[in-house]
């Protein structure tokens, strides 16, 4: 039975890296994937990880309608034997439900990869429609972790590295940016709400302790 499996956790946690894996040991047994991405860092149709690999991918614009691809591939003598979905946080709910009928009319397994929840901890509409749909959630097991040491289960935005939470849903960027550009870093539950970087841990464990003001 085919099946849409939605592999999900925080920015950094090797998502990508398990993508191009699950890629590498099907094509290497003769079989055939389509593979999608959006807004990936390295640029439009690249599928890439921070392990230094990459792949070429079809680039899932807004406009694509990923039933529709595949059914032009195969109607047009194609070979599609599952499909790979990267950057899935960032497809609208409809594309989600395109990949649904994927799997249930087309009988091919589908494996998208994202992130859950936005810098202000939301859900983007593309996961939220992925965990309403998929057949499994894969919670990926190479944790990331928070500057404390605790697993990291969401990720924070920064701007001039201080963490914000206000703007835009989508802004593409990386962990470990430079000062003067956005950046994101990933935390735990308690430091993302106390807005905790590990900057400001490090700057929080450098200042002087407060002396407590006498009573008159
Ligand atoms: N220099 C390195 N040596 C070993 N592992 C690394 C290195 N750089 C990154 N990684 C691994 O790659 C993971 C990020 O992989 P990637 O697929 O790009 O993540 P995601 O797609 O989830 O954002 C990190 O969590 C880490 O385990
Ligand atoms: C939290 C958050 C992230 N993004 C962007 C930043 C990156 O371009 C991708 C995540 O990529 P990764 O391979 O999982 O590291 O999402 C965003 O646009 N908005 C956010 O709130």
């Amino acid at each position: 039975m085919s099946e849409l499996v939605y592999f999900c956790g925080t920015m950094d946690c090797g998502k990508s890296t398990l993508a191009l894996q699950i890629e590498h040991n099907r094509s290497a047994r003769g079989l055939e994937g389509l593979i999608f991405t959006r807004d990936d860092r390295a640029g439009a149709g690249v599928l890439s990880s921070r392990l230094g690999l990459s792949t070429k991918a079809v680039e899932a614009t807004d406009d694509l309608d990923f039933y529709g691809y595949v059914v032009g591939r195969l109607s047009g003598g194609g070979r599609v034997d599952y499909v790979i979905a990267d950057e899935a946080q960032f497809f609208t709910p409809e594309q989600v439900d395109q990949l649904a009928r994927v799997v249930d009319d087309l009988e091919l397994d589908v494996y998208a990869f994202g992130i859950a929840t936005d810098f202000r901890t939301r859900l983007f509409p593309g996961s939220q429609r992925l965990m309403e749909l998929a057949d499994r959630i894969e919670v990926l097991q190479v944790e990331a972790l928070c500057w404390c040491g605790a697993r990291a289960t969401h990720n924070a935005r920064t701007v001039d590295g201080r963490m914000v939470v206000e703007g835009a849903q989508v802004v593409v960027g990386d962990v470990n940016q430079a000062c003067g550009e956005v950046g994101y870093e990933v935390l735990c539950r308690r430091h993302h709400i106390r807005r905790m970087t590990a900057a400001t841990a490090r700057a929080a464990a450098l200042s002087p302790d407060v002396l407590p003001v006498e009573q008159a």
